[in-house]
């Protein structure tokens, strides 16, 4: 049978690619590329795609029109943002995510994000190095019986209630669809939680959805989705402003995070580079969620975590983009 030719967008050493995809063996035909320029080179005769990470390379509409064989894109990571749903839908083209892969990983950082701030342990720590010894106005607060708002009830939505709930916090929740014990409306969720947790999927309806200045005065923002779900500018100026008590953020509107954005500057924040998913262990399911989509779809098998309204199986296209 002919090969498919796999376009891989990832970062990932050519070589280190290749033996993760050996499972694959002769049923592909590799080809890499790290910039636009060469993106836009290899679209046309590209069959499958293998995406960037978040922010990077996507298949935006002007990238499906440029790959009239395009058949399949796997995207190694849970958000898909940046692609474009709709075109890769309108041209028959399935894109599959990692679903699930990372929720223990993000939902644990969230619940340690939630700690660090609520007992102010990196002021402790900062304070203790610079010779001081402030037993009495580090301000701590206890995180078990305070409410805690989950915005977005996926994987990682629901592992985060499970867990600030074993802590004996009262959770709840709001997502798009109404479903599970503890559901409220989004302004009631964001308005009364003393910590609001953010993951859910960055999309044109998500986008600014979370206002810090509609937030309870003193409360804690934890952001581990995507930075354009919260009005970043909004969380500045209502740290700055003390209405918050804290945020803890691991995603940002430009990643990696500006040298100059003012979010540096704030001490009440803590800032990490887009990590909150990534352990060995979910490494390992990523890979396997990966290879195992990929190796169904050149066998023509049913391709698992579509998230587009395309059909879960691959077809080879004649190249005039049908
Ligand atoms: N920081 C990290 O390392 C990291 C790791 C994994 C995922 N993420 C982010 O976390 C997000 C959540 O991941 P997940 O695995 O829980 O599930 P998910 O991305 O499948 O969806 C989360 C929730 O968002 C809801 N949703 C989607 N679109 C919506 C809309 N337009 N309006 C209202 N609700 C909507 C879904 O119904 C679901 O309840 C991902 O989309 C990704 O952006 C971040
Ligand atoms: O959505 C995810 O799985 C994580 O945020 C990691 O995404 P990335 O690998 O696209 O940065």
């Amino acid at each position: 049978m002919t090969p498919w030719n796999l376009l891989a967008l990832t970062p990932l050493p050519p070589e280190a690619l290749r033996g993760l995809l050996a499972p694959l063996g002769d049923r592909v035909t590799l080809s890499f590329a790290r910039d636009r320029a060469a993106m836009e080179a290899a679209l046309p005769q590209a069959e499958i795609v293998l995406g960037d990470w978040s922010a990077g390379l996507a298949m935006d509409a002007a990238a499906v029109a440029a790959a009239p064989r395009l058949a399949f894109v796997q995207q190694p990571s849970v958000g898909v943002d940046g692609h474009d749903l709709a075109a890769l839908s309108a041209a028959g083209v399935p894109l599959a995510n990692t679903a699930g892969v990372s929720a223990v990983a993000v939902a644990e950082w969230c619940l340690g994000a939630a700690l660090t701030l609520s007992r102010r342990l990196v002021a402790a720590d900062a304070a203790v190095r610079a010779g001081g010894w402030p037993q009495l106005d580090l301000g701590p607060r206890e995180l078990s019986g305070s409410h805690v708002g989950v915005v977005g009830y996926g994987p990682i939505g629901q592992e985060c209630a499970r867990l600030f709930g074993a802590l004996g916090c009262r959770v709840s929740h709001w997502t798009r669809t109404p479903r599970g014990e503890g559901y409220a409306p989004l302004e009631e969720v964001v308005a009364t939680a003393d910590v609001l947790v953010v993951v859910i999927a960055l999309s044109d309806e998500t986008r600014g959805l979370v206002d810090p200045a509609r937030m309870k005065k003193g409360a804690l923002l934890v952001n581990a989705a995507r930075g354009g779900v919260v009005d970043q500018r909004a969380l500045a100026a209502a740290l700055r402003e003390g209405h918050l008590g804290g945020a803890a953020l691991d995603v940002f509107d430009t990643e990696p995070l500006p040298p100059d954005d003012p979010l540096r500057d704030l001490t009440s924040v803590l800032l990490s580079p887009h990590v909150a998913g990534v352990t060995p262990q979910s490494t390992g399911r990523l890979v396997a969620s990966v290879v195992g989509n990929l190796t169904a779809a050149v066998e023509e098998k049913k391709i698992e975590n579509v998230v587009n309204d395309a059909p879960a199986r691959i077809r080879r296209r004649d190249g005039s983009g049908k």
